[in-house]
């Protein structure tokens, strides 16, 4: 407790803004920590572990408190569902709290939040709980193998099924797993303004620890990193001074494969928040254009923070439906990027509550989307240039299944090179890439 604010009622905060109002997580989530910057660091980091934990284990969470509640998770109040969650979450998996701690502060959490009369409901579902932790019982999995490894993942069952048909059960499994391990946060050095050496030693300074991603396919790749240690992102100058930028190691790939050349114009046609688009700019050393568009004020101005932080003057932000034709980019484009709005079931791990908001009907319709909006910005490869689709999804509907769609209907272009890239596998999210050529 910092001020009279309690922290778990922050927590609170976070898992209604994302189950109730369709909050992205990680924005709920980084907006409560700005909100009350003044939090210690071991408060912010209870904050994050218990708001990110419950969402990345909820479907296990419910599962185990409808093994103990008459009344069942789904008809639950949305304040009473949220703090039995995060309530299970400390029992099970933070063995720094001890359990009366959880109990009784979920007791509290519910009376303060006007639900004094279920505080008894709260308080005998989570110690019957508490004092059944060991004998619970998760389905079989010779008997039930994707409610099994649904509960046990907190992936649900229609995704497990559908990256089965596209891969087999035993990918599936191991895919769903992978979301449950940790990474640091990866980076990109922007090499226009510092070295990797001279931003690894200010950050070890800071006591920030930083270490190089090495990818043995790729020799060049050579400005990623993982950070460990640090607080949080606004509080490290070398951050707010533009000489690194967050973004997954797979996301680099897609504009490191795609080798935009100085001089080049590039249109990155989806491109909030910019970091394709940066890093091109960054790739092309300040040299050439690269013009950064989305569909809304709001994405755009997001891009041009990110523009200005970085103080790259080679590089564009505007206000642009992809999926309508803009006449004066016909054939003008050495290079488009079409990083397009897609499921995101590659990255789970980083947002984890994609898995309960997506549905088989929303990616279906993105997956057509897709198509409509790659019929359209193909137009503005000029002849000989590149054209480098890519997703941060798994699911081949949205992937090959459209780049075979793609080459179908445009014979004027050839598929230079096709990788799924797996977040079970490589070093970062699951992410796709294409990359087209216009004969
Ligand atoms: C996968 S994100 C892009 C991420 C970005 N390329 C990056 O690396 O930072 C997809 C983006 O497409 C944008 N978008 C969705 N529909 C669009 C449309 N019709 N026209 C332009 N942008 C669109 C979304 O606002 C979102 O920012």
């Amino acid at each position: 407790m910092t001020d009279g604010i309690n922290i778990r009622e922050l927590v609170l905060e976070i898992l209604l803004a994302v189950t109730k109002e369709e909050e992205y997580s990680h924005i709920a989530l980084s907006s409560v920590l700005e909100k009350h910057q003044y939090l210690t660091k071991q408060e912010r980091s209870f904050i994050t572990r218990v708001s990110e934990g419950t969402l990345e284990n909820m479907i296990e969470l419910d599962y185990i408190i409808d093994q103990f509640s008459n009344t069942k998770v789904k008809k639950m109040k949305p304040v009473i569902r949220c703090i039995l969650r995060m309530g299970v979450y400390q029992l099970k998996y933070m063995d720094s709290v001890p359990a009366s701690a959880a109990c009784n502060e979920a007791v509290k959490l519910a009376e303060r939040k006007g639900f004094r009369n279920l505080k008894g409901f709260v308080n005998g579902v989570l110690r019957n709980i508490s004092r059944n932790l060991e004998k619970i019982e998760y389905p079989d999995e010779k008997k039930y193998p994707y409610e099994a490894i649904s509960v046990r993942t907190s992936v649900p069952v229609w995704m497990l099924k559908q990256w089965s048909k596209d891969y087999g059960l035993n990918k599936a499994k191991t895919i769903a797993e992978s979301f449950q391990t940790k990474k640091g946060t990866a980076i990109r050095i922007n090499l226009t303004k510092t070295t990797k050496e001279a931003l690894m030693e200010s950050l070890s300074k800071q006591g920030i620890q930083a270490e190089p991603v090495v990818l043995k396919e790729y020799p060049d790749f050579d400005y990623a990193m993982y950070l460990t240690g640090y607080d949080y992102l606004a509080g490290i100058p070398e951050f707010v001074q533009g000489d690194f930028t967050v973004q997954d190691v797979s996301s680099m790939l897609v504009t490191h494969v795609a080798a935009p050349k100085a001089g080049d114009y590039v249109i990155d046609v989806c491109s909030a928040p910019g970091g394709k688009s940066l890093h091109a700019a960054e790739l092309m050393q300040g040299e050439g254009m690269v013009e950064a568009r989305d569909l809304t004020g709001y994405k755009v101005d997001l891009i041009k923070e990110n523009i200005s932080r970085c103080g790259m003057k080679n590089i564009c932000a505007k206000q642009m439906d992809a999926c309508i034709l803009d006449e004066a980019s016909i054939k003008k484009a050495d290079l488009v990027i079409a990083d397009l709005p897609c499921s995101g079931l590659g990255v789970l791990r980083k947002k984890p509550d994609i898995r309960y908001r997506m549905t088989e009907e929303k990616e279906k319709s993105l997956a057509a989307l897709q198509r409509q909006i790659l019929s359209v910005v193909c137009e503005y490869v000029k002849d000989g240039g590149t054209l480098l689709y890519s997703t941060c999804t798994i699911d081949r509907m949205e992937n090959e299944e459209n780049t075979a769609w793609f080459l179908a209907n445009h014979p004027e272009f050839t598929l230079l090179l096709e990788r799924q890239i797996f977040p079970d596998a490589g070093e970062g999210d699951g992410f796709y890439m294409a990359k087209f050529i216009r004969k």
